[in-house]
């Protein structure tokens, strides 16, 4: 039996779930020990790798993720916020480093992982790709040397398929500026524009999310004054992506103590 970190992957049929499944296997530095889906899915009981189309990989789909959990060292979890929460609880008490890639969290589904951080190592981001992690802090800066005669906005690109908006990518971004600008992001976000508005407001740092075909993920940091406009952007042409900060994470967390961490931890930024 190998003593390579064993990964379970929470959401196995999910777009994230099969490229999460496809980087484990093909990772030298971990095994896949685990697939989780929800109940009532035609994959649990099947085998993953023959779920996916592929070659048996001798991992059964299951709807029951203690006992997944319970034989491995990390988690890699990219399911929905209420899935998350549970898989927090269930992640703490068998002590399994819990990467988080879940978007869409409210600040109370946020605070609920407290706990579990006390028990086990947690890694959460809305963005898990180097890119956007160096542009959270690029972010950080211009808002920082720029004044509000620069007005903030940041516009987000996805497939028609994702549900929550603005995507959690936008939100670390807004986050940034927000504190380039020393002020609090939930006191100026200006999210969903619609019908007589009014002006924009001063300081206000505006969320506009497009969705549309099979789109990525596309992120722009716009920051427009009188005369001159400045835009930086990150574009992801490949999902895997986000898998590969994944499992960095899972394998990073090995070596490290209880607590909540980013993906600024994971890459030393
Ligand atoms: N942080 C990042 O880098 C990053 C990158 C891509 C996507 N995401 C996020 O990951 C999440 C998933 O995205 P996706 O495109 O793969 O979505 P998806 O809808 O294709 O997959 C979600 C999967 O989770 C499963 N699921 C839901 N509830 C479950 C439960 N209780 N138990 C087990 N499985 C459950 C669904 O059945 C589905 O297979 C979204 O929140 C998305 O925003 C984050
Ligand atoms: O496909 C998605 O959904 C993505 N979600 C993340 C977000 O909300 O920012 C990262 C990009 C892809």
């Amino acid at each position: 039996m190998s003593d390579l970190p064993g990964i379970v992957v929470t959401g196995a049929s999910g777009r994230m779930g099969q490229m999460l499944i496809k980087t484990v296997v093909e990772s030298d530095k971990a095994r896949l020990v685990g697939a989780v889906e929800r109940e009532g899915h035609d994959w649990v009981g099947r085998d993953v790798g023959e779920a996916m189309g592929s070659v048996a990989l001798g991992v059964t789909v299951t709807d029951e993720p203690l006992e997944a959990f319970s034989k491995a060292q990390a988690v890699i979890d990219f399911t929905a916020p209420a899935a998350t929460l549970q898989f927090a609880k269930l992640a703490a008490q068998a002590r399994a480093v819990h990467v988080i890639g879940t978007t869409g969290m409210s600040d109370e589904d946020i605070a609920q992982l407290e706990p579990c951080g006390r028990h086990a190592v947690i890694v959460r981001a809305g963005n898990m790709s180097l890119g956007v992690n160096l542009l959270t802090l690029l972010t950080q800066k211009v808002a920082a040397a720029l004044d509000e005669d620069f007005d903030i906005e940041v516009i987000e690109y996805h497939h028609r398929h994702k549900v929550d908006a603005p995507s959690g990518t936008a939100l670390m971004l807004g986050e940034a500026a927000a504190a380039g600008r020393g002020v609090a992001l939930n006191d100026v976000a200006d999210r969903g524009r619609d019908g007589i508005t009014g002006a924009r407001k001063r300081g206000d740092i505006g969320f506009t999310a497009i969705r549309g075909g099979d789109i990525i993920g596309e992120h722009d940091v716009m920051f427009a004054a009188d005369g001159e406009q400045i835009v930086l952007r990150h574009k992801a042409t490949d999902r895997s992506l986000f898998a590969k900060g994944a499992l960095k994470a899972a394998l990073w967390g090995q070596d490290q103590k209880p607590g909540e961490y980013d993906m600024l931890d994971v890459l030393g930024l």
